[in-house]
């Protein structure tokens, strides 16, 4: 099934044309990440795919699915201790409030900010409202999920995370997202649309499941490899790993070097 069609559509904006001539198919369960330089116009795609821009030419066609989206920037003005703004919106999927509490603690249990559920929001910190905007999405279970550079403002864990969760949905979720770091496109996305100045320049489909992933890390020290000799790596200098695993395995991978300390540099795709 189609969710989403454009032809030749375009958004102008303040006489200024954001978006030149998209025409674009995105079919229901597809994984897209939307790539591209500052101001490029990801957002725009967005937000002209999820219907909060609505085209000023050519056609568009929508299917009427149950959207979550998460921006780019969390609203500042959200006075709300972070539990009441997530409550709010889960009552809006008419669950139980005991689920929904069930569900809020459980989000926040995976993203480790059980201690804040009490604060205001305004006075949380950068990576706490991005997360609670990753919650408030997840909270209307979905079945378009559309994320803005998702990983602005997580800590390396925390990026993991979101990487696993959002491979852990299940059923026929269709998720888009703009990035620019190579760990969610590589880690998730099935096709990548790259955006120049409005333009879709490029639109290619990857081979998901790839036989093979390489991990760059830097490393505390290289003691730590000695521990996990099983692996296949190469130092690069004295503070850098390059490590090859199997697809099915670098989560599990990317996981235990965070927790011996070390900073994932890349994630990519090994022929
Ligand atoms: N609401 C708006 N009002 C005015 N101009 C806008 C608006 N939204 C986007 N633009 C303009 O459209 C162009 C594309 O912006 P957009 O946010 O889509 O780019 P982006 O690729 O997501 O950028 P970034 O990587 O910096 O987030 C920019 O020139 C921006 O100034």
């Amino acid at each position: 099934m189609k969710i989403f069609e454009a032809n030749q559509a375009c958004k102008e904006i303040d006489g200024i044309m954001v978006l030149k001539e998209v025409s674009l198919s995105i079919s229901q369960g597809e994984k897209v990440a939307i790539t591209g330089n500052n101001g490029s116009g990801k957002s725009s795609l967005l937000k002209l795919i999820g219907g909060i821009f609505e085209e000023t030419a050519g056609q568009v066609k929508r299917s009427q699915i149950n959207i979550g989206y998460v921006p780019e920037h969390f609203p500042e003005s959200i006075r709300f201790k972070l539990q009441d703004y997530l409550m709010l919106i889960g009552k809006m999927t008419c669950r139980s409030d005991k689920d929904i509490i069930k569900e809020i603690r459980n989000y926040a249990e995976r993203f480790a900010i059980t201690g804040f559920l009490n604060t205001p929001l305004h006075q949380c910190s950068k990576g706490t409202k991005q997360k609670a905007g990753i919650i408030q999405a997840l909270l209307k279970n979905p079945n378009l999920l559309l994320l803005d550079e998702p990983l602005t403002g997580l800590d390396d864990n925390s990026k993991i995370k979101l990487l696993n969760l959002l491979n852990s949905l299940q059923g026929e979720k269709t998720i888009i997202f703009t990035a620019h770091e190579p760990l969610l496109i590589e880690g998730l996305a099935d096709r990548v649309i790259t955006v120049e100045s409005g333009i879709i320049v490029q639109d290619s489909i990857k081979n998901k499941k790839e036989e093979f992933k390489c991990i760059t890390a830097k490393i505390p020290t290289r003691e730590i490899m000695a521990k996990i000799s099983s692996l296949k790596y190469k130092f690069i200098g004295s503070d850098f790993v390059e490590i090859v695993v199997s697809a099915e395995e670098s989560d599990k991978i990317l996981a235990m070097l965070l927790k011996r300390g070390c900073s994932i540099i890349e994630l990519t795709e090994k022929r």
